[in-house]
């Protein structure tokens, strides 16, 4: 099996609108192994959502190309592309994004009944117990907490055994002690199942659970760190706001 989980390559996205052109990537180069937990952090603007949809198929890059597993994904049609999404990628956003109609366990099964896939049931019992909601399958979201209902969003994340799962800001709507369980959480998923986790986060605490800390600044690399911890992570960020800073000013 390839080591990398996603392989990302002079990634370059420019947005046309009235006129105007945005260059949101400008020729990034990355790769995610598997069994790693990467933090994408950087500015208001740097990029780290393009990336992520980039990356995740949910966009088409300007330039360059992104494998996810072994599939180059601009080769796809939009039919095999929803169909990688469905089947190899798993998203966990800020806002939570599960069905209020649905209990938790058919938000959790979701991604197989739409992809028509028998549950592999040794492995979703293994995710419930690991997310800790045996006990809620049969409750509707509205009856969680902000934290329990990020669980649920991680286990659908989980559902499919994804090659990855892509996090936008996950934490962001959690107070400090329910977003430090949900972190516990996606670095167990990484440690003891050997997921591949990638999450933008504008958080240095958050981020600090991560094995790597890559920081984009104006669509490009400017740091990729080996577990930097939050203080490093928080210099680096603020030296970096002092450079823009100073550039803008110039
Ligand atoms: N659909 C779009 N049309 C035009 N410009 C866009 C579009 N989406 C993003 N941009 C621009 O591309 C650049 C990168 O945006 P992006 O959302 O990727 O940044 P970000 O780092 O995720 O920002 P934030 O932390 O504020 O979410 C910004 O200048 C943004 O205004």
């Amino acid at each position: 099996m390839k080591t990398e989980a996603v392989r990302i390559e002079r990634l370059t996205r420019i947005y046309e609108t009235g006129g105007q052109r945005v260059t949101a990537l400008a020729g990034v180069d990355l790769a995610f192994d598997r069994g790693t937990f990467t933090a994408v952090m950087g500015p208001s603007g740097s990029g780290k959502s393009t990336l992520l949809q980039a990356a995740a198929g949910l966009d088409r890059p300007t330039e360059g190309q992104v494998w996810v597993g072994d599939v180059e994904l601009s080769k796809l049609s939009e039919t095999k592309l929803t169909k990688l999404r469905r089947d190899r990628i798993g998203f966990v956003f800020q806002a939570f994004n599960l069905i209020g109609a649905l209990t938790v366990e058919e938000n959790i099964l979701l991604p197989l009944r739409l992809a028509g896939v028998q549950p592999d049931r040794a492995w979703l019992a293994e995710v419930i117990d690991r997310v800790g909601l045996g006990e809620r399958l049969r409750h509707r979201p509205a009856a969680l907490s902000g934290g329990q209902q990020q669980r649920v969003a991680i286990a659908r994340a989980l559902a499919t055994r994804p090659d990855v799962i892509f996090c936008d800001e996950p934490t962001g709507a959690l107070d400090t002690q329910t977003a430090a369980d949900v972190l516990a959480l996606l670095r167990s998923v990484v440690d003891d199942h050997a997921q591949t986790v990638v999450m933008v986060t504008h958080d240095p605490v958050a981020a600090s659970y991560a094995d790597r800390v890559v920081v984009l600044a104006d669509g490009r690399i400017r740091q990729d760190m080996p577990q930097p911890g939050a203080e490093r992570i928080a210099e680096q960020l603020a030296a970096l706001g002092r450079r823009t800073r100073v550039a803008q000013e110039a």
